[in-house]
């Protein structure tokens, strides 16, 4: 494919201490693209997404946004670049409501480009909170607090929250972690309706849903990169099977 990626790590490494979680890994996101980043337990996909989002630089090698490299850029750049990430672990404030949390999020966004204005000087940012919480399917809880949703709908709060910076590339880290089928399911519907205007790229576990869902599926093992393509590819893929021969049903 010819197309320009959006993110791309040029052969990266990443060490802690005298281990090696990530060895020589390089990758092309295409964009406008659902890609998955699969894997067994310690594979280093975490360590991978958090070279991607710029949680922490690689020991070795480049990361590439837009062209443009990003290499030991601080988080906070990485985010004003248009890189939002999605975490498992829950960053709202439970107390607010489900509008002020996003509004909250517009008006850091807002903040950051020295556009900040006084909160009453601000009217579009309602609207924009709605529309935000519209398209991850919270129009209806927009005045209940943030720990009164369930878990599901916590998460796709979440994803409003990183939505609010407008990102081109959302990273999410174990979506559907701890939900129910039906939850998953909604979860699923909602990222697919959020590719295409941006890429998204995924760590996940499940892999129905990661066979279901993406365009393209990166395999990491022992930190080292021995599979990328369609569903398809990955699926008929050998060394892949092998790997995850006696793994049981993630
Ligand atoms: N901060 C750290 N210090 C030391 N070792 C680490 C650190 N972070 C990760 N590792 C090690 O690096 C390897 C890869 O970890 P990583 O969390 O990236 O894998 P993963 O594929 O996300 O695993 P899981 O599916 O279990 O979440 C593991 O062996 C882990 O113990």
């Amino acid at each position: 494919m010819s197309v320009d990626p959006i993110i791309e790590t040029v052969a990266v490494s990443k060490s802690f201490g005298g281990f090696k979680a990530l060895s020589n890994v390089s990758v092309k996101v295409q964009p406008g693209m659902l890609t998955s980043i699969i894997g067994p337990n310690g594979a280093g996909k975490s360590t991978f997404f958090n070279l991607m989002s710029g949680a922490f630089a690689p020991s070795e090698g480049k990361v590439l946004f837009q062209g443009r490299d990003i290499t030991g850029l601080r988080a906070h750049d990485f985010a004003h670049a248009g890189i939002a990430k999605s975490f498992q672990i829950t960053n709202l404030f439970p107390n607010f409501t489900t509008l002020e949390n996003v509004r909250i999020a517009l008006q850091a966004h807002v903040s950051r480009y020295g556009l900040w204005k006084r909160r009453g000087d601000l009217p579009g940012l309602s609207e924009r909170g709605m529309q935000l919480l519209e398209i991850v399917g919270l129009g209806t809880r927009a005045k209940h607090l943030a720990r009164e949703l369930a878990h599901g709908q916590q998460r796709a709060l979440e994803i409003a929250v990183a939505l609010a910076a407008d990102p081109r590339l959302l990273l999410m880290d174990e979506p559907t972690a701890g939900m129910s089928p039906e939850e998953t399911r909604i979860m699923m519907d909602l990222i697919r309706r959020l590719v295409g205007e941006r890429t998204v790229v995924l760590v996940e576990h499940k892999m129905k849903m990661v066979m279901g869902i993406s365009e393209r599926i990166v395999v990491l093992h022992h930190g080292e990169l021995i599979a990328q393509g369609s569903p398809d590819d990955i699926r008929g893929n050998d060394l892949v099977k092998r790997v995850y021969l006696g793994q049981g049903s993630h």
